[in-house]
C-alpha cells in the first residue's frame, strides 16, 4: 500500500491569485504540501502584485477569466484536484461604474468555469468565492446560510448569480462545487481602496506628521490631504475578519465529504467609528480631529450592518478566527507605518 509519503501531491488551480485571498491560499497551500498553479493575466502578473514574492514556487498560468478558452486551457494544463474561483471585480463601489465588466468577472465568467470543469475535470473539487454583500440591506439581524438575498450593487447581483449558478451546476451535475459567503475580510496585503487599509493608512500618516500623502484615493487626491482623511459614509457596520483566517476556511470547505455552502464571518460587527478609533488610537491620536465625510465618497445604496452567523463553520468545519479585530487594525497600522517611513 502507497504510504501519505509516497502519495503524489495534491494540485490545486487558484484563479484570483494575485490578490490578497489567492497569495495567503496559495502560501497554505504550499505548506500543505500541494504543487500550486495560479491563473492570472499577464498585465496582473508581471506588475508587483501579493503573491510576487511566490515566483518559481508557484506555476503562473496566464489567462483571463471571463475566457472561456483560457479556463478550459488553464484545467486541462493544471490538472487540478481542487479549484479556487477567487478571481472577482472586488470593489463594490466601484461596480456601478463598471457594470457590465463586474457581471462578466464576477456572474458568467464563474459559470465559464463550472463548465470547462465538467467538460475536462469533471471530479476537481471547486471552492467558490461568494460574499456577504449578497445580503444587501437585510432585515435579518445575523446572516446565516439561509439568509435571503437582497443585493443593492452590481457587484452582489452579479454575486448572487454566481452563487445561484455554482448550486444549480453541483445539484444538475452532482459536481463538488462548494461556496464560502465571506464576509469582509482584510490584512497588511489589502489594497489601500478598501476602508480598513485606508483609515490604517490615515492613521499611519498622522503618526509620521505626513499631511499630504503620496497614494491617491478614488478622487485621485491624495488619501491624507492637508492632514486629513476623507471617508464616505460613517454610518456603516461591517462584520471585519483576517483574510489568512479566511482562507484556511476555504480549504476546510473543500475537505468536507460531501459540498455544502458556509457562511464564514466572525460574528462581530463594528462601526466604521470602533474602526476609525482602534486605528487612530493605535498611534495616540483623535480620530475625531482626522476624518470627515466626502459626500463624493457616499455609495447610491449598501447594506448598513452586516454580521455573521458562522455556527455552521464552527461545527461542521471546526473552524474559528485567530485574530481579532483589534490585534488586525493594529498590525495592518504598523505595516502602513513600516511602507510609509521612506517618504518621511
Ligand atoms: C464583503 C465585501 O467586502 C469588500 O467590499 P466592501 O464592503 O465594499 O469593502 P470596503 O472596505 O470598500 O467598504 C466597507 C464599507 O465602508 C464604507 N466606506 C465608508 N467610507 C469609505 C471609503 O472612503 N472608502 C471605502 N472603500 N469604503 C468606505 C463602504 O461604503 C462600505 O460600507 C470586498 O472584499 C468585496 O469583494 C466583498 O465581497
Amino acid at each position: 500500500m502507497e504510504s501519505d509519503t509516497d502519495a503524489p501531491a495534491k494540485r490545486a488551480l487558484i484563479t484570483g491569485v494575485t490578490g490578497q485571498d489567492g497569495s495567503y491560499l496559495a502560501e497554505l497551500l504550499l505548506e500543505k504540501g500541494y504543487k500550486v498553479f495560479g491563473l492570472a493575466r499577464q498585465e496582473s502578473w508581471y506588475r508587483a502584485n501579493c503573491a510576487s514574492h511566490l515566483t518559481g514556487k508557484i506555476e503562473i498560468l496566464f489567462g483571463d477569466v471571463s475566457e472561456g478558452i483560457d479556463l478550459a486551457t488553464a484545467v486541462q494544463d493544471a490538472k487540478p484536484d481542487e479549484i479556487y474561483n477567487l478571481a472577482s471585480q472586488s470593489r463594490p463601489g466601484e461596480s456601478w461604474s463598471r457594470a457590465p465588466e463586474t457581471l462578466l468577472v464576477n456572474g458568467l465568467a464563474a459559470v465559464r468555469l463550472f463548465e470547462a470543469v465538467r467538460h475536462n475535470c469533471p471530479l476537481a473539487r471547486i471552492y467558490h468565492a461568494s460574499s456577504s454583500e449578497m445580503f444587501g440591506q437585510t432585515h435579518v439581524e445575523r446572516q446565516d446560510e439561509h439568509t435571503p438575498f437582497n443585493p443593492v450593487n452590481p457587484y452582489a447581483a452579479a454575486k448572487v448569480y454566481a452563487h445561484q449558478m455554482a448550486g444549480i451546476y453541483r445539484d444538475s451535475y452532482n459536481m463538488y462545487i462548494a461556496s464560502g459567503i465571506l464576509f469582509n475580510h482584510e490584512s497588511e496585503r489589502r489594497p489601500l481602496h478598501f476602508l480598513p487599509q485606508k483609515v490604517a493608512y490615515g492613521a499611519a500618516c498622522q503618526a509620521l506628521e505626513i499631511t499630504n500623502s503620496p497614494d491617491r484615493n478614488e478622487r485621485g487626491r491624495p488619501i491624507v490631504e492637508d492632514g486629513k482623511l476623507a471617508l464616505g459614509n460613517l454610518q456603516v457596520s461591517r462584520d471585519w475578519g483576517y483574510a489568512p483566517d479566511f482562507v484556511r476556511a476555504m480549504w476546510m470547505i473543500l475537505q468536507q465529504d460531501q459540498p455544502t455552502d458556509f457562511i464564514i464571518g466572525t460574528g462581530l460587527s463594528h462601526t466604521l467609528q470602533d474602526l476609525c478609533e482602534v486605528a487612530y488610537q493605535s498611534v495616540g491620536r483623535d480620530w475625531k480631529k482626522c476624518v470627515f465625510s466626502d459626500p463624493v465618497l457616499v455609495r447610491p445604496l449598501e447594506p448598513r450592518k452586516t454580521v455573521a452567523d458562522p455556527t455552521k463553520a464552527r461545527d461542521v468545519l471546526g473552524w474559528q478566527p485567530s485574530v481579532g479585530f483589534e490585534e488586525m487594525v493594529g498590525r495592518m497600522v504598523k505595516a502602513q507605518i513600516r511602507r510609509l517611513q521612506h517618504f518621511v
